[in-house]
């Protein structure tokens, strides 16, 4: 990737600057490994996932993509087998110290799921419970402000502003998908991570969600597991391929697809295996 011009500061980080390509760092993973009991399912992964650009996480299936994205807003947690070694940082801060709030960071770091997964009340009730637990909205105006704009900002306000009452599990497949999104961004995350978010959808319903990625990346960092190639070439400005626990390679997408330097890179995105 080409920089332009880079600055750096004396803590040893560095940032981008106008014109500059470069992206800076939101989320940095050092000698992350994962164990599920005595399995190892992460091996000494480090990964930038930098901000303001789309990361994809490709590689076959069971090599540890959902495993590395769950370490990054803590829902490993939820897993009782399961141990994270290494450090993992959000802004230079470590998400696993322990005076870390799991559940502020889960707010920061907000996730989609492959299976559009809306709670079985209201489309309103569906955006606007997060920013009621968190205490974002200090009336009801600008808690009906912050649906309309978090749906708005999914690209759903149009297609659901005359049914707000009615049950977001009524809505089709895609349209679920982007209300997840309009409920995760209702929280004003900096980071947002999908784990195959359009595997359940049709492929208008994809476009749609692809097209609402790109626009996301604006205001968010994003991290997407996909295995779809098209996909990852289609919404991402930097690729991470893994491959049996391990990350075989990072770059920016185009230098992924068109000249990798891992010749197990280059097999899984011509098909050769996966
Ligand atoms: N909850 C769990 N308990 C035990 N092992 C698990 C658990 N979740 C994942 N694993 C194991 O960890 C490894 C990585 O799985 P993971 O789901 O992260 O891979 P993946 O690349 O996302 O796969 P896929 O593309 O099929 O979703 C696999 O060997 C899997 O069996």
């Amino acid at each position: 990737m080409k920089v332009d011009t880079q600055q750096g500061f004396a803590d040893g980080t560095a940032t981008a600057v106008a014109g500059s390509n470069e992206f800076p760092v939101k989320m940095d993973g050092k000698n992350v490994n994962v164990f599920y009991g005595d399995k190892q399912a992460i091996f000494d992964v480090n990964l930038e996932i930098r901000e303001r650009q789309v990361t994809a996480l490709i590689g076959p299936s069971g090599c540890g993509k959902s495993t590395y994205l769950r370490c990054l807003n803590r829902m490993n947690d939820t897993i009782e087998s399961c141990r994270v070694t290494g450090l993992i940082t959000m802004d230079g801060e470590d998400i696993y110290d322990p005076s870390i709030d799991v559940v502020e960071l889960r707010a920061r770091v907000g996730m989609v799921f492959q299976k559009p997964n809306p709670f079985p009340k209201s489309i309103f009730e569906n955006v606007s419970y997060g920013p009621r637990i968190h205490g974002l909205a200090r009336s009801k105006a600008d808690l009906e402000a912050l649906v309309e704009q978090s749906l708005r900002g999914a690209g759903l306000w149009d297609e659901v502003k005359d049914r707000l009452q009615e049950p977001g599990t009524g809505l089709s497949g895609g349209q679920q998908q982007r209300l997840c999104i309009a409920r995760a961004i209702a929280v004003s995350p900096e980071v947002i991570l999908m784990d195959e978010p359009c595997s359940a959808l049709d492929p208008i319903a994809t476009a749609i969600v692809e097209e609402l990625i790109d626009e996301l990346r604006q205001n968010y960092t994003i991290a997407i597991v996909t295995h779809s190639m098209q996909q990852a070439a289609r919404v991402s400005q930097r690729t991470a391929m893994f491959h049996l626990g391990e990350l075989v390679e990072v770059d920016d997408t185009e230098t992924m697809f068109t000249n990798p330097s891992e010749k197990r890179t280059q097999d899984y995105i011509t098909g050769r295996f996966g």
